[in-house]
């Protein structure tokens, strides 16, 4: 190798080295619209770590040992491994793999537009997508709810986590069942803009780098959530890369928080709590597996209420609404004239 290309290569191990400092200084990273503050790195038998799970709040987990057994998972080995099923892959034309929720397109009446489009592929078939690809092509997710299909070898690693560790903090923080374990194996680049689920999550990142943005519950009216029965529940209508500031004012107002995640940290990303996900740029493919879990019963309800239950008391209204109202374009209006220069 040439002395120019050695400089090349150490410059390039440099550089990776530095942003896996998890050094979130801004020439490295893409500078959006507002601030964000550190999510804490934390180690899991810090007393802090619980207690800010415990108050649902975002904390990085650096020592959990949660998945070692698939920080080998790199797309060689789950081509071997992940047997000759076929995966859901997502495919965009751009960076962004915004979800949608296929079963609300039918009663959706305005036409929807996917932004992407599924195939199903053999692990085999995405490896070689993803290897031979080039700009202009589209990018590709696999993005698979772990299941009884995978591999023997895959079966053993799943095994192996720390199940111990996963159902202490299940049992301690009161959640409900393990529903399920989303592979995501993502290009360099790829971006899932911002959202929230209803659901706790222990999101393990195995390999390759991600910058994860979160906002609290409270940014909702900063963050324009999508109508509770469009495709794209639960997502926002802003576009991070093009903010429309006269049609979105609250985002002036926005203030998040943000961490890099790296082989052997867990990020916690409590209920409610919106989050961007990005494979970072230029530092290779990367894979996730996450730990979805029902919220636990409210036992008692007490006041004043938090803005995670004014957040399912608002989507529960919406469905009401919609429900006895039968038209989503009457939802709107009527909700006007209930607020407008009475609750106003
Ligand atoms: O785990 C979650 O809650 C998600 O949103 C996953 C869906 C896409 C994944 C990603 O890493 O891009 C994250
Ligand atoms: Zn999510």
């Amino acid at each position: 190798m040439s002395v120019a290309s050695d400089q090349m290569e150490e410059e390039s191990v440099d550089h990776k080295q530095h942003v896996v400092n998890h050094n979130l200084t801004a020439h490295h990273l893409k500078q959006y619209f507002f601030p964000t503050e550190h999510v804490p790195r934390l180690s899991a038998s810090d007393p802090l770590a619980s207690q800010l799970i415990a108050e649902e709040k975002p904390v990085v987990l650096t020592d959990t040992n949660l998945c070692d057994t698939a920080l080998k998972w790199d797309l060689d080995y789950l081509a071997q491994h992940m047997g000759a099923e076929r995966y859901m892959v997502f495919l965009s034309n751009n960076h962004k793999f915004k979800y949608y929720d296929e079963a609300k397109i039918k009663q959706y009446k305005t036409n929807f537009v996917p932004p992407t489009r599924r195939v199903d592929l053999t692990f085999p078939e995405f490896v070689k997508k993803l290897r031979e690809w080039k700009p202009g092509d589209e990018r590709v997710y696999l993005q698979q709810g772990l299941n009884n299909t995978v591999g023997q070898a895959i079966v053993m690693d799943f095994l192996q986590f720390n199940w111990q560790w996963l159902n202490m903090q299940q049992n301690n923080n009161n959640w409900g069942p393990l529903t399920s374990n989303l592979l995501l194996v993502g290009m360099e680049g790829n971006v899932t803009p911002v959202h929230y689920d209803e659901q706790q999550n222990f999101f393990s990142q195995l390999v390759g780098y991600k910058r994860c943005i979160l906002f609290a519950p409270e940014h909702y009216e900063r963050l324009y959530p999508y109508p509770v029965y469009h495709p794209h529940d639960r997502q926002s209508q802003v576009d991070f890369d093009d903010p429309d500031m006269e049609k979105f004012p609250g985002l002036k107002l926005l203030q998040g928080m943000e961490a890099v995640v790296g082989p052997g940290d867990v990020l916690y990303i409590p209920m409610y709590w919106w989050h961007q996900i990005e494979s970072l740029p230029h530092l290779g493919n990367t894979v996730s597996v996450n730990f979805w879990y029902k919220g636990g019963p409210t036992e008692k309800i007490e006041y004043p209420l938090k803005p995670r239950q004014k957040l399912a008391i608002m989507r529960n209204v919406e469905k009401m609404l919609l429900e006895a109202l039968r038209e989503p374009a009457e939802v709107g209006p009527l909700l006007r004239s209930l607020v407008l220069g009475r609750y106003t």
